[in-house]
Parts: structure tokens; C-alpha cells; sequence
């Protein structure tokens, strides 16, 4: 598209010169009013009164499923889409839904990326996996990592290695045994079919490699030494061993937080390290959480941290995470496109826009916002303002930084030098993945007063807002049987529901 394309006539009702507030309140769903719902549960009083004050100006939308360009209405929204959703203003068939129509109609195994991963088992490299374990549907799903181990031994693939990272976020904490089980039984299968695939690495996604927005690098330090160097203080005959192992070392430890693991030989050696002549492919489909890894494989000039060691090998992620970095060079499956994104119209009409959140979801108001382009659009027109995220479990601090982006987005609508501010608050969604109802009730509410700052002064210079979500988390905090009714163990206690919920927003 041209410019000129983007611009627009004067809007009809929104007063010109007065400022615009957008809020997203991530992980925040419109679901039942029961004990298990932290919002309903906390003290929101601006958000009650949004609601109750004027419902006329209060709907719900769907953020999950294909209503947000997911394959099925089984999956769960999630920031990616919603925030993609939002700011591009329309339905984007996402990366899940693309690569498995790759998978399905054959074309995954017959595109550029597919012929350049192949060049390296032929000439004898091991094909390395590495990405989230777990039928989640948000970052990664098993079936498709499946298909791509049966795919690769049938186009003359004899070794393979995958490096695990347990999930216990989008999926029930304890639930990694279950899928390492069953890639166990993959592997043992493409065995006994004269395919040499083990597990050879991992650890939880939280604190082994899937950082994201450059919050933490230790995070993916650790998996670069666990899954390319073979180095990490837990050594282990197979990964089923390390996770049952190392849970009853620590009882308190969860999925999401596994330290790294490296299966060993009887011998101690590693059993998969990645070496010259291998190739690896990135499983996630999505972007945030695996754009570092991929730099760490792909830059010659890096120094986030010592690589000690830096193979020579193909590396691809599943997608193209990055569009304007061009992160990785190489992909399995090209990334959908996103154009005529919100901010291209706005840059393009001189609106000066503001966009602001913490660390943890930084990207989301920017990177997803524009269709998953780093950088800005307009460097004249925007200013986008990161609060450091503290690095720490959020339960333990469920008010975050909503304080200091209600503070910096209240100057910025005070100080009249912009038209447009956008925030996002990540309690509801950073707590509520903690399965900690008392702390994401706290999380919410800050959240709240977070609202009444930005509202004020938004109404202090007679501009306008609009309050929304990108999907549900915190609105519902306990794993539910079919009926409905929430699931105990054996002690009664109820089972925690960390991960985002089917709710409207
Ligand atoms: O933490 C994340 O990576 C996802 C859950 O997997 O959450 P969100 O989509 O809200 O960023
Ligand atoms: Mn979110
Ligand atoms: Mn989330």
C-alpha cells in the first residue's frame, strides 16, 4: 500500500485535539460471578461502575477461537492474536491454523524451509527440535511436532533430538509428564523404525529459554547451555527421570519453573548436543517467547551472553518470527501477513500516539500490536515508554508496575503532546498464570486503580477511552470438571486453572 492509501477523512463524532485512551486489560474476561473468579471476587470499583454506570457502552467480544483466526473454538485466546487482532482491526488467520494446513494439505513438507533442513541430514547432521511441550495451542502444539519427527524420518531423516520445555501455563501444572510420556513413546516408535530420536534436554519454560522481550537473559542462557553445550547441574538417564526426580527434590517445584536437565548416557556424556553440520528447528509457532533463542543461534555478533560455543548449524523457526529483523532467515512456514495495521493509519495522519506498558508485555502494545514488527512506525509520531518488569514470581508481587504505567500514561495524557495512549496492564494475566487466586485478586485490583488514574485525566482534558481485553485468565482460577463444577484432589482442595480462559472480553 501506498501512503496515501492510509489516509482518512476527519472522524464524524471524535472531537480532534483531544486525547484518545486505549486500555487493554490483559488476561481479563467477561465469566461467571463465582468464588473463582478473582474480578468478581476483588475490589474493582471503576470497572463495577463502568458497567454498572453505563451498560449502554458495555458489550463483550469474542477473543478466542476462530472469532480471533485460530483453528477450532477449543483454543483459548491468547496475547498474540488479540493484540494482533486489535491493532490490525481484523481476523488474521494465526500461525497454529497455518501450519496446520501445511501439515494437512503436504505442503510443509515440500516448501524452501522443509529442502533446506533436509540438505543437513543428508549429508549425516542430527535434526534438532526445540520448543514448548504441550497441546496448549498458544506457543506450540505436540501433534504438529509429531508430525514433523514422522515427516522428517520419512524424507531419510536417522537422528533426532528434541529439547523439552515443560508448560504447566496454557496446560494444568503436573501435566509434563503426560506429554514427555508420550514423546517418549514417539521416540521409541521412530526407533524401532531405524529413526534415532531421544529427548535430550529441557527444562521449565519459564526459567530455561523461552524469555521474552528481553525481561531476563539468564533465562535463555541456561537452555543454550543445556540444549547446545549438554551443560546443566541436573544429569539424567531420560527426561521422564528428571522431571519425577527433580519434583520429589522439591516438592514445591512446578511445571513452568523446571530448572534445565540434560539426558545422559550410562557414561554421563550427553545424549544430543548440537553441533557443527545439525540443523534445528524452533517448534513455536509463536513469536515473543522464541525470538531471543533464535538470535542467540543466528547472529554472528552476540554478546547477550557467552555462547562459549557456536555451531555451525541450519537453524529455522516454525514461522518467521520477526518481519522487520527477518528473524530467522530461514522458517518452515511463512508468517501471516499482517498489513494496514491501526498505527500505519495513524502515523500516516499525523496522530501522535504514546504506547506504554511493563516489560512483560511491552511487545504486546508494540511488537504484536503492529503485526509483529519490532521498531516503531513513525519515530517523529510515537514514543514507546517500557517499565522495567521486576524478575520474580508475580504472585509475590501482584500489583507489578500498574502504578508506574498509570503514572507515565497519565503524563502523557496531561501533557497534551499526544492524541493517542495506549497502555497495557499485565496483572490480570501475569498473576492469574501463578494459579494464586488471593494474589490475582490483588492483581486486579491494582489493575482497578490503575483505570481511575488513567480515567481521571483522560476526563480532565475532555478526551474519550475505550477499555478492552485481549482474552480471559484471571476470571476464572479453578480447573472445572464438564459440569462446571470446579475440580478437587483428594483433600478437597481445588485445583488451580493457570492458563487463559474461553471467556469474552
Ligand atoms: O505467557 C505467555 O507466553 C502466554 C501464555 O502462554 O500468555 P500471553 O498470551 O498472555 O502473553
Ligand atoms: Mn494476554
Ligand atoms: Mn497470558
Amino acid at each position: 500500500m501506498v501512503a496515501s492509501e492510509y489516509q482518512l477523512e476527519a472522524h464524524p463524532v471524535i472531537p480532534k485535539g483531544k486525547p484518545f485512551l486505549l486500555v487493554v486489560l490483559d488476561g481479563w474476561g467477561e465469566n461467571k460471578e463465582d468464588e473463582f473468579n478473582a474480578i468478581y471476587k476483588a475490589e474493582c470499583p471503576t470497572i463495577k461502575s463502568l458497567k454498572e454506570g453505563a451498560p449502554r457502552r458495555w458489550r463483550t467480544i469474542k477473543a478466542h477461537g476462530t472469532a480471533v483466526g485460530l483453528p477450532s473454538d477449543a483454543d483459548m485466546g491468547n496475547s498474540e492474536v488479540g493484540h494482533n487482532a486489535m491493532g490490525a482491526g481484523k481476523i488474521i488467520q494465526q500461525g497454529a491454523s497455518l501450519v496446520d494446513n501445511a501439515l494437512e494439505d503436504g505442503s510443509m513438507f515440500t516448501g524452501a524451509g522443509w529442502n533446506f533442513a533436509k540438505e543437513s541430514w543428508a549429508n549425516g547432521g542430527t535434526l534438532h527440535f526445540i520448543g514448548l511441550l504441550s497441546d496448549g495451542g498458544v506457543h506450540s502444539r505436540t501433534d504438529q511436532l509429531f508430525a514433523l519427527m514422522y515427516g522428517a524420518s520419512d524424507h531419510g531423516c536417522k537422528r533426532i533430538r528434541v529439547h523439552v520445555l515443560t508448560d504447566g501455563r496454557d496446560v494444568p501444572d503436573g501435566s509434563s509428564i503426560k506429554y514427555v510420556g508420550q514423546l517418549e513413546k514417539e521416540c521409541e516408535n521412530l526407533r524401532s523404525h531405524g529413526c534415532d530420536a531421544k529427548i535430550a534436554s529441557g527444562g521449565g519454560r519459564m526459567y530455561v529459554t523461552m524469555d521474552r522481550y528481553e525481561a531476563d537473559w539468564n533465562i535463555v542462557e541456561r537452555g543454550w547451555r543445556a540444549h547446545v553445550l549438554g551443560d546443566a547441574p541436573n544429569k539424567f538417564e531420560s527426561a521422564l527421570d528428571a522431571l519425577t526426580k527433580l519434583k520429589e527434590e522439591n516438592p514445591k517445584l512446578n511445571d513452568q519453573f523446571y530448572p534445565p536437565f540434560v539426558v545422559v548416557e550410562k557414561d554421563g556424556s550427553p545424549v544430543g548436543t548440537i553441533e557443527d553440520g545439525d540443523v534445528v528447528v524452533n517448534i513455536n509457532f509463536r513469536a515473543d517467547r522464541v525470538i531471543q533463542i533464535s538470535k542467540a543461534f543466528e547472529y554472528e555478533n552476540f554478546d547477550a551472553f557467552d555462547r562459549v560455543r557456536w555451531p555451525k548449524v541450519k537453524y529455522l523457526g516454525m514461522m518467521q518470527y520477526d518481519g522487520d529483523l527477518k528473524l530467522p532467515s530461514n522458517y518452515l512456514i511463512a508468517p501471516p501477513l499482517i498489513e494496514g495495521t491501526s498505527g500505519q493509519y495513524l502515523c500516516a495522519n499525523g496522530v501522535r500516539t504514546f504506547a506504554c506498558s511493563e516489560t512483560q508485555k511491552f511487545g504486546h502494545v508494540t511488537f504484536f500490536w503492529n503485526g509483529n514488527r519490532s521498531g516503531k512506525i513513525s519515530d517523529e509520531l510515537e514514543v514507546y515508554h517500557e517499565i522495567p518488569s521486576d524478575n520474580i514470581q508475580f504472585n509475590e508481587a501482584p500489583h507489578m508496575k500498574a502504578a508506574e504505567i498509570a503514572k507515565a500514561a497519565r503524563e502523557a495524557l496531561l501533557s497534551g503532546k499526544f492524541d493517542y495512549v495506549r497502555v497495557n496492564f499485565a496483572n490480570g494475566d501475569m498473576v492469574g498464570h501463578t494459579g494464586d487466586l488471593e494474589a490475582t485478586k490483588r492483581a486486579c485490583e491494582a489493575v482497578d486503580q490503575g483505570v481511575k488514574v488513567l480515567i481521571d485525566a483522560v476526563e480532565q482534558m475532555g478526551g474519550i477511552y475505550l477499555i478492552t481485553a485481549d482474552h480471559g485468565n484471571c476470571d476464572d482460577m479453578a480447573q472445572r470438571k464438564k459440569t462446571g463444577e470446579p475440580l478437587r484432589d483428594e483433600t478437597g482442595k481445588v485445583a488451580p486453572l493457570t492458563s487463559h480462559t474461553l471467556a469474552p472480553v
